[in-house]
């Protein structure tokens, strides 16, 4: 069975998958349309900085994908590979290097940072002009007063994916499960932002499974595999599962596993997003639309066309 494989349920009803591979893709050629058009009018490319500390092997493979991405979309991409020794005070010169850079549109450090170092600390130092993770406080504080700037990358593919389900989400119920900075909490106030009702669980939420089988669409964001049962899904819903976990399997690999019950949910939801080939590609897309949309932002220019749509903010 591959993903891209619509699925018969018992009913007879189909359960559809949401492609979120297909979608970054979409969006990568977005991007790189925006790309050219700046590199046009500048000059030169946009450029995005990433920043990476310590041997993390999942960091390195992520990383590499955005390097690889980036590129491909016609934009410059400038890896800072650290120690998982550096100081803070190193790494908060470099932010300040690339701050200054007016080459550099966007800044990216990779988390999480080796332990001694403060992820607070180092995120906040970045000039929120660059912040294409959208992770400053600037950055936070426009998102909750409706004010542009730049989005953080996930939720903003959540709420595309949504978008691409089901259309307008007027109206709609949103249950966000998990109240982290980088998705729960951005991602409860972008979906307000479409007009939606959000409701915010986490851990300590009452009786949690009653709350998500409210909901319209499922944001699964706890990071905890298969936390998400049949039975907190309500029949027609859309699912988008946040979680990328890595769990070992009898035989001593690895998979990649969301944190719904994929299986069962199948039977029971009207669209689901698969991990991997959901959310995680649509984090980079965002990653390089964002990355655009500061470069023209720097350089006093419209957003270009063919991003501006994107509902990245
Ligand atoms: N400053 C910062 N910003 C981030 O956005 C950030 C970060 N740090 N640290 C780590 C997390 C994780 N993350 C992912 C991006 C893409 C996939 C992705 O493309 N996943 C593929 C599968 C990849 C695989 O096979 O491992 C998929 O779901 O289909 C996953 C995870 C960004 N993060
Ligand atoms: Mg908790």
């Amino acid at each position: 069975m591959t993903v891209q494989d619509p699925i018969l349920r018992p009913s007879g009803r189909r359960a559809v998958l949401i492609d979120g591979k297909a979608a970054a893709e979409g969006l990568d050629q977005a991007a790189r349309a925006g790309a050219l058009e700046l590199t046009q009018t500048l000059g030169r490319p946009p450029c995005l900085a990433v920043v990476l500390a310590g041997e993390d092997p999942a960091s390195q493979v992520y990383v590499r994908n955005k390097v690889r991405r980036t590129e491909s979309a016609g934009m410059i991409s400038v890896e800072h590979r650290l120690p998982a020794s550096v100081s803070q005070d190193e790494l908060l010169a470099l932010i300040g290097r690339l701050n200054i850079d007016p080459v550099v549109d966007g800044i990216l450090v990779q988390l999480p940072l080796p332990a001694g170092l403060d992820a607070q600390t180092v995120v906040q130092a970045i000039d929120p002009a660059k912040d294409v993770d959208g992770l400053t406080a600037a950055s936070a504080g426009a998102l909750v007063l409706g004010a542009p700037g730049l989005r953080p990358c996930t939720p903003a593919g959540c709420v595309y994916l949504a978008r691409q389900a089901l259309g307008d989400l007027t109206g709609r119920h949103v249950v966000v499960i998990g109240r982290s900075i980088l998705v729960g909490k951005p991602a409860a106030l972008l979906f307000l932002d479409a007009d939606c009702t959000v409701s915010l669980a986490h851990s300590r939420t009452r009786d949690l499974p009653a709350l998500a089988r409210q909901a319209d669409i499922l944001i699964a964001a706890a990071g905890r595999p298969g936390m998400v049962k049949a039975d907190w899904i309500r029949p027609g819903a859309t699912v988008i599962d946040v979680g990328i976990n890595r769990v070992a399997r009898p035989d001593g690999s690895s998979a990649l596993t969301g944190d719904a019950d994929y299986e069962a949910a199948l039977d029971i939801a009207d669209f689901i997003t698969p991990v991997p080939g959901g959310v995680g590609p649509m984090t980079i897309a965002m990653l390089l639309i964002n990355t655009v949309r500061a470069c023209a932002r720097r350089a006093g220019l419209a957003i270009p066309a063919s991003v501006a749509g994107t509902g990245a903010g």
